[in-house]
């Protein structure tokens, strides 16, 4: 298949579970890299928990109901995203436009190159640089098991003709072997289920499919 790559180099850590840190593959430069990583998970993890915590509030649900998507085998990404300065900004994304498959998505962005781009009702929007705040995104995982209620925005990267851009992004994903599927507490006659049931890792080789191709994960699992 044809496809047109990105004007990015990205660089990825599982950094949860502990048990599934590899710490070979881990950089050794800067020396304090990896202290504070793990610092940054175990800050982002609170984050993470505070904000699952308050959406199931908001849906009236349990307060862990989301946050048990999470559970022992979940896995979260610490993805390193480098964009350098790029010769023809006009031909070519940072990043295509994409949903995240995640449950949540934590972005740290550059906060002196803009890039990042949201989409709503059609028009794209630049996520506006504010300096040490996080950008938390929600994830096709997320979209689903509210059963459409929240909804997981998609987004691109623009590249940039003078500039290079950093991103870190923290990727919170369910464990690969368990189905995603809307909260039965969600559905009624009303409101009739809106996704089908899917295997996580199914869900995942489904986005990369879709990534190439320039088409949207989350609509083929659309009842
Ligand atoms: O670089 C950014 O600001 C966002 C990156 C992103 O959307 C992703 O890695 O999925
Ligand atoms: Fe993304």
């Amino acid at each position: 298949m044809k496809q047109t790559l990105d004007w990015c180099d990205r660089f990825y850590l599982i950094v949860e579970p502990e048990s599934r840190r590899l710490y070979t593959l881990w950089p050794t430069q800067p020396p304090s890299f990896r202290d504070i990583l793990c610092e940054y998970t175990a800050r982002c993890r609170e984050v993470t928990n505070l904000v699952l915590e308050n959406l199931a509030k908001i849906l009236s649900l349990h307060e862990n109901y989301f946050v048990n998507m999470l559970d022992e085998n979940a896995m979260t990404y610490a993805r390193f995203n480098y964009y350098p300065h790029c010769p023809k900004p006009d031909q070519v994304f940072g990043l295509k436009p994409h949903s995240d498959a995640t449950v949540i998505t934590i972005v740290f962005i550059d906060d002196t190159v803009s890039g990042l781009q949201l989409q709503k009702e059609g028009v794209w929007y630049n996520v506006p640089i504010i300096p040490n705040a996080l950008l938390v995104n929600m994830g096709d995982a997320m979209e689903i098991r509210s059963n459409g209620f929240f909804k997981s925005p998609v987004h691109r990267v623009v590249t940039n003709a003078e500039k290079e851009r950093l991103s870190v992004v923290m990727f919170y994903s369910m464990d690969p072997e368990r189905e995603i599927e809307p909260a039965p507490e969600l559905v009624d006659e009303k409101n009739p289920r809106r996704y089908r049931t899917i295997k996580t890792k199914d869900y995942i080789t489904e986005i990369s499919k879709t990534f190439a191709r320039g088409t949207l994960a989350i609509d083929t699992v659309k009842i």
